[in-house]
């Protein structure tokens, strides 16, 4: 009753989901969400399991030992019990019952009960050892590897659903590593041990308790695709979950201000019980797993008594040899019912993987390769030549942008917003690639040369100045992890903010708050500042950085820019026009193209579109 409860629950929320999302579908659908339907893929598990590869020598000796352990008792102890029946308790050959047989049959399936237990808690501890070192592994890699992605992967996914593959994603393999696998092993060995007693035992009643196995078998190869959807389809709610938590813990100040909490959190409610609505199923499709072993095992149990009881009748078994089967058959429902668990964790191990891997095998659009070379330390030259860019396919951002700088001169942005500022800036960081025409540093092409050794020359400071939790000298010090804490506030006073720094309870030592939460905007500008002072680039790129900062500090800060821009190439983008009056050329872009280039003084006589700008900020002073 309850599955269809939950399931039309579910399906109608699902489509008053779909209502919405259609009515505002940027909330709801992500591009990489679909549901993937592959089928049970062997590549991929091998895939997962080379990540034990580096275990084996540890693993392998300690397998055998426990495989043999445990598969030999389990075999052995029906066995001892049956042929302790037959001998000691009921002979059958007519011989007295002997007490002393019985002391040490039972004391040695006591002793066999003490090697099994002792073996078993040890694969336990042992297996949860490796499968934590497997995940730590498998989790380091991707995030080495995420690392290495560019801009335009994360330009396509939410932060959130990025993390859930770091997170939930490589935990649900868990399991896996730490029980299934080696599992597997032993109970495959059991069976196959048990079959081969049971037959050895009796051909007749083998085949007849063994005859329900074929239909659980087809039973449960269809349950496995539905299983397999479900699982998948739970994945995909909670990246969702997670993705707009992730939205909603960012964007919480503009919520609270809005006085949206409310509508916030119908919002989340609604996510929340699909997401409860898709465990639900998923669990109770696994689950079913279980009754079908229980009912096949009790049809099995009916046979073996009913038959077993009719062949001692005729004299072809003994009643040991019934003890035996009975014994025999409750240990293969056992491995068996295991191994339907353990293909639910490969099948929720397979929708995992399908995500980590499909990210593990995102190539970085910028990519470097094995002929690109360390770019030399360069004097500053940069050429921009017939550069076209796309973020999408057809709709360029920048057309034709050709420019040369030379070593040392600075350059000013200009233009409304959108027109391409801080696309010409990416491109020259390497963040993207142009879509035509090339980037040229000091003569280099810079899709040739190897990343770090650009990115290395390249200082940048934004406006939305990122400030990692830890102290402030770390901040600063995360332009050049080497530099001294001499010349860490020797680059904080060139910029003016030694003097807020001071001021603060532990000075250079105080712990900043992820974002730098309690940091003004014109104090995290200010870190920014001495980070790239420090890191002492080549060419230096200044995004609307001298925005939050006030008309005092930008005086000061004006002064300090001098000695930050000096024998640099810099680009500088910046909505307050006053602050690149000095730049050796402005560059004014209109939706995408160069429309006038010259000194100030040039664009001021030529009452352009600069002269404009110029104009229109005076109005509004
Ligand atoms: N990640 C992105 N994906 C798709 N389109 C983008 C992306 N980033 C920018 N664009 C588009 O490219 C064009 C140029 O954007 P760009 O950010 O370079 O403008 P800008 O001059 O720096 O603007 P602003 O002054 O507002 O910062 C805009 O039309 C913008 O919508």
């Amino acid at each position: 009753m309850r599955t269809t409860t939950a399931a039309s629950t579910s399906q109608h929320e699902s489509e008053a989901i779909a209502r919405e999302a259609q009515k505002n579908p940027s909330r709801f659908v992500y591009p990489d969400d679909e549901l993937i339907e592959k089928p049970f893929n062997w590549a991929q598990m091998r895939r997962l399991f080379a990540y034990m590869r580096p275990y084996k020598r540890q693993l392998l000796p300690a397998l055998i030992v426990l495989i043999i352990v445990d598969t030999l008792t389990k075999l052995s102890i029906p066995f001892l019990i049956s042929y302790a029946i037959d001998s000691a308790i009921a002979p059958s050959n007519g011989m007295d019952p002997s007490l002393r047989m019985l002391y040490i049959v039972a004391g040695t399936v006591l002793g066999l009960y003490i090697v099994q237990w002792a073996a078993n808690t040890y694969r336990i501890k042992f297996m949860s050892m490796i499968g934590q070192r497997i995940i730590y592994d498998l989790r380091a890699d991707l995030f080495k590897h995420i690392q290495t992605l560019s801009f335009r992967f994360y330009d396509k996914r939410p932060a959130g659903s990025v993390l859930v593959r770091i997170t939930n994603d490589v935990n649900s393999l868990q399991d896996l590593f730490t029980n299934g696998a080696i599992n597997v092993l032993v109970d495959l060995l059991q069976l196959a041990g048990i079959v081969i007693i049971l037959m050895f035992l009796n051909v007749k009643l083998a085949i007849a308790v063994m005859i329900t196995v074929p239909i659980m078998f087809v039973v449960s190869t269809r349950l496995r695709r539905h299983i397999r959807m479900a699982w998948q389809d739970v994945r995909i709610k909670q990246s969702r979950i997670n993705s707009h938590l992730n939205e909603a813990i960012q964007g919480m100040r503009v919520t609270q201000a809005y006085a949206q909490e409310q509508e916030n959190m119908k919002f989340f409610d609604k996510m929340n019980r699909i997401n409860k609505a898709s465990f639900d199923r998923a669990s109770m499709m696994n689950q079913t797993f279980s009754p079908i072993i229980e009912v096949t095992s009790a049809i099995g149990g009916f046979i073996l008594f009913w038959y077993g009881s009719h062949l001692i009748q005729v004299g072809a078994i003994t009643v040991g040899i019934l003890f035996a089967f009975a014994q025999y058959v409750g240990n293969f429902w056992e491995p068996i019912n295991r191994l339907g668990t353990m293909y639910s964790q490969m099948l929720i191990a397979m929708a995992s993987s399908e995500r980590i891997f499909e990210f593990m095998d995102e190539k970085p659009n910028v990519d470097e390769n094995k002929e690109s070379k360390q770019l030399p330390v360069v004097k500053g030259d940069i050429q921009l030549d017939n550069v076209v860019f796309e973020y999408e396919a057809g709709r360029p951002a920048i057309r034709n942008i050709s420019f040369d700088v030379e070593a040392g001169q600075s350059i000013a942005l200009v233009g409304h917003t959108g027109s391409g500022k801080t696309t010409i800036i990416s491109l020259i960081s390497r963040f993207y690639d142009p879509t035509e025409g090339r980037v040229l540093v000091d003569g280099h092409d810079i899709r040739e040369v190897q990343l770090n050794s650009l990115r290395t020359q390249i200082g940048i400071v934004m406006q939305d100045t990122f400030i990692f939790s830890g102290t402030i000298r770390d901040n600063i010090r995360f332009g050049r992890l080497d530099a001294t804490d001499e010349e860490v506030e020797a680059a904080a006073r060139s910029v003016h903010a030694h003097e807020f720094i001071e001021k603060l309870p532990m000075g250079y030592d105080t712990e900043v708050q992820e974002r730098g939460s309690a940091l003004s905007m014109g104090q995290r500008q200010l870190l920014s500042f001495a980070r790239a002072l420090l890191a002492d680039p080549r060419i230096l790129i200044l995004d609307e950085a001298t925005a939050s900062i006030d008309t005092d500090t930008e005086i000061k800060i004006q002064h300090a820019l001098k000695t930050l821009l000096k024998g640099r190439t810099s680009f500088i983008i910046a909505h307050r026009l006053s602050t690149i009056r000095d730049c050796d050329r402005i560059i004014v872009l209109n939706q995408g193209v160069i429309q006038e280039q010259g000194s100030h003084d040039q664009l001021m006589d030529k009452q352009g579109t600069y002269y404009g700008l110029v104009a229109a900020q005076f109005k509004y002073m």
